[in-house]
C-alpha cells in the first residue's frame, strides 16, 4: 500500500492528515511498493583528506552503502563509536561538509534540490541548541510562527498545531516549564529532547533524521523517545533514520529496520525482526538472553587488545560486510532491480525551486525575532543587573575619582582624563558581556537555519535593536552619574551633546561585536581577540599620544578608531569656551581652544566625529553581516 500525499499541500508545508501509513505497511522492503519510497541512496562511498600536500592520503569512511526508507518506516543506524552512523546520516540529510561523496541519494524518485528538500525534511541534532529562558510553549509557538507560512496557517492554526506537537509528545505538563541549562534547572533531558523533536516536526516533514536522540537519557527516558519517534512515524507517514548508540533490547525491537554499520560498511540492513535469524545462518548465533543490540555490536567492534585480536577482528569484520554484500547481489539478482524507474536518469517528481525562498515576509520574520529576543533578554535578570549594577559602581567611583573638577590648569588633565575613561567605558563593558550573549544565538540561528527557517538579516537587525536599548539604558546611568558627580560642564548643550558621542560610541561598539561574533570561530577566539583590538582602539584614541605625531606607518589607524572620533568629540565639547586660571609664572592652557590644539583633537567637528562614529557603526554592520550570511550559507555537499 502506497502512502497518499498531496502535492499542493507538500508545496506549502501543510499539514496532511490523509497522509497516513497503516503501520505494517511499510515496514519490508519486499512487500511495499516502490511508490512509498522516500529515501533511496545507492552505492555511496565517502572519503576525507587525511593528508595535504604533495603526499595526500584519503581515508573511506563510507563505502557501497545501499538502501532506501519508506514512509512509516523507522530505521536505527548502529554501529561502533567511529562506524560512521553519524557521517551517513549527515549524508543522507544533506548536511556533509568536506571530503568526496559519491554514489545517488533520490527523494521520491527525483534528485533533491537543497532548498526543497530542507523543506520537507527535519533534522534532530544531538545537542538541543534551544533557548533556556522560554518554557516548552513558547519555545514551539516560535518555532511556529517562524517555520509555518503565514499563507496557509492563521495565528490560530498555528496554535492548534502547537498543541497538537505539545499532545504528541506527551509534553502537557511540561509546556510552561523553561528549557533551561547549567545555570537555569528546566525540563528534564527527556522532555527536552522531545521539544526538540517538536520543533523539527511542527512543520509536518516527510523525512526525519536523528543524531543520537538517547544519548545522555536513563533507559525509561530514551525509550519514551524512541516510541514516540516511531509512533509520529506510523501516524504521518514520515520515513524515520536515527544513530543510536547500544540501544536496550527493548528499544532495539522498536525499530522496522537496522543499518548495522561497522568500518564504514554494511553489515546488515533489513527488517530488525529477521537480524538474529541472518546472523545464525551465517554462523553467529545470538545468545538466549542476550540484547541482540549489544551481540552485533560486540561482532562488529575492533578488539584493540593486542596485535592479534586486532587482526582478528578486522579479518571478522571484513568477512561480515562481504557476506552481506554477496547476499544482498544474489537476492536483488533474485528479484531483480531493486532500483526505483526514475533512479537511473534521477528524473522524478521534481521540487519547484520556489521552496527555496524563505517562508514568511522579512518583517513577519523580524518581529517574531525581536519579540522573542525581547523575551529572552526581560528574562535574563543577572544579566541585565549585572550590566546595571556595573554602570552604577563605574560612575560613582570615577565620578568620586575625579570629583569636581576646577577650572585651573591642573584640572586639564583630569578632565582629559575623564572624558578618556567615559569612552572606553562605552566599548569594553558593552562589547565583552554582550559578546558572550550573541555567540549563543549565533548558534541557535545556525541550528535554525539549516532548516531554511528565516533570513540572516532579519536575525542580524533583530538583535542589533535589542542589543543597543539595553547598551544604552546601562551607559546612560553611567553617562549621567559621572556627568555630574565629576562636575563636567554644567551646561545643557554640552550635556547633550556629550550624550549623543557617547550614545554613538555604544552604537559602534555593539556593531564592533556582532562584527566579532559574527566572525570568531569559538567564542575563546571572540575573547582573544576583541580585547586585543579594543585595547589598540584606546592606545590609539588621543590621549595617550597626539594624533598629528603618531608614526605614519600606523597613523591610518586613527580613520578606522572609533575611540578616537569619540574623545575628539567630547573633548571639544567640554572644553569650547572654557577659560582655565593659571597661576602666576606658570605654563599652562589658557583657554580650552588651547587643549584642542595641543592635542590635536580639532581636525573635524563635533558633529562631524559623531557623523564618522556612525559610519563607522554601519561599516562594522555590513561587515558582521557578511561575514554571518557566509558562515551560515550551507556548504553541504549534495548527490
Ligand atoms: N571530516 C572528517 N575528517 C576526518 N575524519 C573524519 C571526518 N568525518 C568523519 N571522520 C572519521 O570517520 C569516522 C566515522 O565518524 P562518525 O562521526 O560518522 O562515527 P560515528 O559512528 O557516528 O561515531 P560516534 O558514535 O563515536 O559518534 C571517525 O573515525 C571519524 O574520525
Amino acid at each position: 500500500m502506497s502512502a497518499v500525499f498531496d502535492e499542493e499541500a507538500m508545496t506549502e508545508g501543510i499539514q496532511t492528515p490523509q497522509r497516513s501509513v497503516p503501520q505494517g505497511a511499510a515496514t519490508t522492503a519486499t512487500t511495499a511498493g516502490q511508490s512509498d519510497v522516500i529515501l533511496r541512496w545507492d552505492d555511496l562511498n565517502y572519503e576525507v583528506k587525511t593528508k595535504v600536500g604533495k603526499t595526500e592520503e584519503w581515508r573511506t569512511i563510507l563505502s557501497s552503502i545501499t538502501g532506501e526508507a519508506r514512509a512509516g518506516e523507522a530505521i536505527a543506524i548502529i554501529g561502533s563509536s567511529g562506524a560512521g552512523k553519524t557521517t551517513l546520516l549527515n549524508a543522507l540529510s544533506g548536511r556533509i561538509v568536506g571530503g568526496r561523496l559519491s554514489g545517488q541519494i533520490l527523494f521520491r524518485g527525483a534528485k533533491r534540490h537543497p532548498g526543497s528538500f530542507k523543506r520537507v525534511t527535519a533534522y534532530v541534532q544531538q545537542d538541543d541548541l534551544m533557548h533556556p529562558l522560554l518554557t516548552v510553549q513558547e519555545t514551539l509557538a516560535y518555532a511556529s510562527k517562524l517555520r509555518l507560512p503565514n499563507s496557509s496557517y492563521t495565528p490560530e492554526r498555528k496554535t492548534e498545531r502547537v498543541n497538537a506537537v505539545i499532545r504528541q509528545l506527551r509534553l502537557e505538563a511540561a509546556r510552561n516549564t523553561k528549557i533551561g541549562d547549567a545555570a537555569t534547572r528546566g525540563v528534564s533531558g527527556g522532555e527536552r529532547k522531545r521539544v526538540s523533536i517538536g520543533t523539527e516536526l511542527l512543520t509536518d516533514p516527510r523525512l526525519l533524521f536523528l543524531d543520537e536522540p538517547t544519548s545522555g537519557l536513563d533507559s525509561n527516558s530514551s525509550e519514551l523517545v524512541v516510541e514516540l519517534v516511531k509512533k509520529v512515524s506510523v501516524d504521518q507517514g514520515i520515513a524515520t533514520l536515527m544513530t543510536i548508540h547500544q540501544p536496550s533490547a527493548r528499544i532495539f525491537n522498536i525499530f522496522d529496520k537496522v543499518i548495522l554499520l561497522s568500518q564504514g560498511r554494511i553489515v546488515y540492513f533489513g527488517p530488525t525482526s529477521t537480524a538474529i535469524e541472518y546472523f545464525a545462518s551465517i554462523g553467529y548465533q545470538c545468545p538466549m538472553h542476550e540484547n541482540p543490540a549489544d551481540y552485533f555490536i560486540d561482532l562488529m567492534t575492533l578488539d584493540y587488545r593486542s596485535d592479534d585480536a586486532l587482526a582478528r577482528s578486522k579479518a571478522q569484520v571484513k568477512q561480515l560486510a562481504d557476506t552481506f554484500a554477496e547476499r544482498e547481489a544474489q537476492r536483488i539478482a533474485y528479484s531483480g532491480s531493486e532500483k526505483p524507474p526514475s533512479s537511473a536518469s534521477g528524473q522524478g517528481v521534481e521540487f519547484s525551486g520556489e521552496l527555496d525562498l524563505p517562508r514568511n515576509n522579512w518583517f513577519s520574520e523580524y518581529s517574531t525575532l525581536a519579540r522573542r529576543d525581547w523575551t529572552n533578554a526581560r528574562r535574563n535578570v543577572p544579566f541585565l543587573m549585572g550590566q546595571i549594577t556595573q554602570s552604577i559602581f563605574m560612575a560613582l567611583l570615577i565620578g568620586f575619582m575625579f570629583f569636581y573638577l576646577k577650572k585651573d590648569s591642573v584640572s586639564v588633565q583630569n578632565r582629559l582624563g575623564v572624558l578618556f575613561i567615559i569612552a572606553v567605558n562605552a566599548t569594553f563593558p558593552v562589547v565583552m558581556p554582550f559578546l558572550t550573549l550573541y555567540y549563543k544565538e549565533r548558534d541557535i540561528m545556525v541550528r535554525e537555519r539549516s532548516s531554511a527557517t528565516y533570513r540572516v538579516t532579519s536575525f542580524y537587525v533583530s538583535k542589533f535593536t535589542t542589543y543597543v536599548p539595553i547598551a544604552l539604558t546601562s551607559n546612560t546611568i553611567f553617562f549621567i552619574g559621572i556627568y555630574f558627580i565629576a562636575h563636567l560642564s554644567f551646561d545643557a548643550g554640552k550635556f547633550f551633546v556629550g550624550l549623543a558621542t557617547f550614545f554613538s560610541l555604544s552604537i559602534v561598539s555593539v556593531s564592533f561585536l556582532l562584527m566579532v561574533g559574527s566572525g570568531v570561530k569559538t567564542i575563546e577566539v571572540g575573547f582573544v581577540i576583541a580585547p586585543a583590538i579594543l585595547t589598540i582602539q584606546l592606545l590609539f584614541g588621543g590621549l595617550f599620544a597626539n594624533p598629528h605625531t603618531i608614526t605614519p606607518v600606523l597613523r591610518w589607524i586613527r580613520w578606522i578608531n572609533p575611540v578616537q572620533y569619540a574623545f575628539s568629540s567630547l573633548t571639544q565639547n567640554e572644553f569650547r569656551h572654557l577659560e582655565f586660571n593659571c597661576s602666576s609664572g606658570m605654563q599652562c592652557y589658557q583657554t580650552g581652544a588651547d587643549v584642542i590644539d595641543a592635542y590635536g583633537v580639532g581636525r573635524f567637528t563635533t558633529w562631524q566625529n559623531i557623523l564618522f562614529l556612525l559610519m563607522l557603526a554601519f561599516v562594522y554592520m555590513t561587515a558582521g553581516y557578511s561575514v554571518l550570511r557566509w558562515k551560515a550559507k550551507p556548504k553541504s555537499i549534495w548527490l
